[in-house]
């Protein structure tokens, strides 16, 4: 957790390897559902499918699918502590969803904290993938502001980034296997009637 938190205070973002093990990641993917759905981007009165940016599909985390669920739940409860002791970033909330990216599936250069997410500040991302090659590619590329690549990383097994939302535009490159992982948000308030997310 020290890692992290420095890291964050330095970089802005912290690679957070063998986060979980390989018996935890296959107890997560255990409680992924049989059912997907298409994911979403734009405000909730104007949800695009919009799928020539992203074409992923998704699945949002809540209580009771499972002990697994659970247990990464109260891990990013820790991260969210942690960070609000030591950044003072008042996060209070935190929502998260299971992508799986088919063959080809790819999510285009953006920004965490777009219209209707402002309020997104921190960003995870936790990967299940098993022995990924660079064959398989289906990369995460993060950019800083300028537009230069930061870093190129392969969605490795347990593998946990953390970065923050309004810093680092990113794009997952299409991957030629299925590849599976959970994002998630800690945002600074709650959702509002209007202001649903929008990622549905
Ligand atoms: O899966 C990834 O590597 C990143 C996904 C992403 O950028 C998002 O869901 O906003
Ligand atoms: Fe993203």
């Amino acid at each position: 957790m020290n890692n992290l938190i420095e890291a964050l205070d330095t970089n802005g973002y912290y690679i957070w390897d063998d986060f979980l093990s390989a018996e935890q990641v296959e107890d997560l993917k255990a409680c992924m559902p049989d059912e997907w759905k298409k994911a979403c981007i734009g405000r909730n009165d104007e949800v695009m499918r919009e799928s020539s940016i992203r074409s992923d599909k998704i699945h949002w985390l809540a209580e009771s699918q499972g002990a697994a669920v659970d247990d990464f739940l109260s891990r990013m409860e820790e991260i969210r502590r942690a960070a609000n002791q030591h950044f003072y970033l008042g996060l209070f909330e935190y929502e998260a969803h299971f992508a799986k990216y088919e063959k080809g599936d790819f999510y285009k250069k953006h920004l965490d904290c777009f219209h209707g997410n402002e309020n997104r500040r921190l960003t995870t991302v936790f990967y299940m993938n098993d022995a990924w090659n660079k064959e398989d590619a289906g990369e995460l590329v993060v950019y800083d502001l300028d537009g230069n690549i930061i870093t190129t990383l392969p969605p490795k097994s347990g593998r946990l980034f953390v970065f923050l939302s309004e810093q680092f535009p990113h794009e997952v490159l299409p991957t030629n296997k299925p590849r599976f992982s959970i994002a998630g948000w800690f945002r600074t308030n709650g959702v509002t009637a209007n202001q649903l997310d929008i990622a549905q």
